[in-house]
């Protein structure tokens, strides 16, 4: 995967608002997707996600603030846009006596291909996803993962320079999670900007340029995994237990630095310390120095899940 600087964003989102009566879905987003970058959109249910995708899509509209496709406005130029951009929902369903091969046939139709550029797109695609020895098969009779390789496949048979996957990994098993990772990389290495979203921040951390945590229709944070978890890893999760009682090592604890949410119950002590391990040793040294009776002392900085759980509260709307 690359990341150009300095090109003009493929995807742009300037300011968008998308309000349903009481409901404000997306609340004043903004963010930026240029050629060859993988976007990962991540928020829980209800978040904003998919409202956003499908303005970008053209499937609704912002009620204030405008969204941009390789620079054309999916306000006043829908068409230009729609031409440039592939959207795989959700959701989608599964025709009855339609094969592989018949199911690409028809969305490549639709986009207007004929001929030998119609042919051409259908391999592709069918290549691309590695669908081609199933080209007969008929389509109700695919599994998940192969339905959600057919679905990219459609998405990308009018080879648009932008790629939007709502939830593209949702319910798949662990091997199809790991070639569709594979095939959004290679989607990324052919230059496309791929905008994918998912509520599971771990799911995506591992394919995405940068990451846009949402919730209540706000952007919360954005950038790389490593930037965004490294403004939160900032503290440790520290237990202890201390022989023959710990009220004591907590009164202690309670004149240092660096420690919040100091919590003693029994033997135990736990608390947030804002050192490195380095720091971390030394406070168990002067501990023990000190005379306490520590016999069990762990120190746990924060897994993805638990940044994500920190940027977002777990509000719903
Ligand atoms: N057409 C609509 N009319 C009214 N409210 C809507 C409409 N579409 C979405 N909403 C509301 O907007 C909010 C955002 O929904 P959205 O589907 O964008 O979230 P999401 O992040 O994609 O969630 P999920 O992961 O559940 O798909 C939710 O509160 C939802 O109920």
């Amino acid at each position: 995967m690359i990341q150009i600087p300095n090109d003009e964003p493929k995807i742009e989102l300037r300011g968008v608002h998308r309000v349903f009566g009481d409901t404000h879905a997306v609340n004043g987003v903004s963010f930026t997707v240029h050629a060859g970058e993988v976007f990962g959109y991540i928020g829980p249910n209800g978040a904003g996600k998919t409202t956003s995708m499908k303005i970008l899509a053209t499937l609704d509209e912002p009620t204030w603030g405008d969204a941009r496709v390789d620079g054309f406005s999916v306000i006043d130029d829908p068409e230009h846009v729609r031409r440039r951009l592939g959207f795989m929902p959700d959701y989608y369903g599964a025709y009855q006596n339609v094969n592989v091969r018949e199911y690409l046939d028809f969305f490549a139709r639709a986009y207007g291909l004929r001929g030998a550029d119609r042919r051409r797109a259908i391999s592709f695609a069918m290549d691309f996803t590695g669908l081609d020895v199933l080209a007969k098969k008929p389509m109700d009779g695919l599994s998940k993962g192969m339905k959600q390789r057919l679905c990219l496949g459609r998405t990308m048979i009018h080879d648009p320079s932008v790629m939007v996957l709502d939830e593209p990994a949702a319910g798949l098993d662990p091997r199809a999670r790991i070639e569709l990772r594979e095939m959004i990389g290679r989607l990324a290495d052919l230059g496309k900007a791929v905008l994918v979203s998912s509520h599971i921040l771990t799911e995506l951390a591992e394919m995405c340029d940068r990451v846009g945590i949402i919730e209540q229709g706000r952007l919360l944070a954005v950038g790389t995994v490593d930037e965004i978890s490294g403004q939160f890893e900032a503290t440790s999760q520290v237990r202890l237990r201390v022989l023959g009682g710990a009220a004591a090592a907590g009164e202690w604890l309670s004149q240092h630095d660096h420690l919040e949410e100091l919590a003693v119950n029994g033997e135990r002590v736990s608390f947030r310390h804002a050192g490195d391990e380095a720091a971390q040793a030394d406070l168990l040294a002067q501990l023990i120095g000190a005379g306490f009776r520590v016999i069990e002392f762990t120190c746990k900085t924060k897994s993805l899940e638990d940044v994500f759980l920190e940027v977002t509260k777990g509000r719903i709307q």
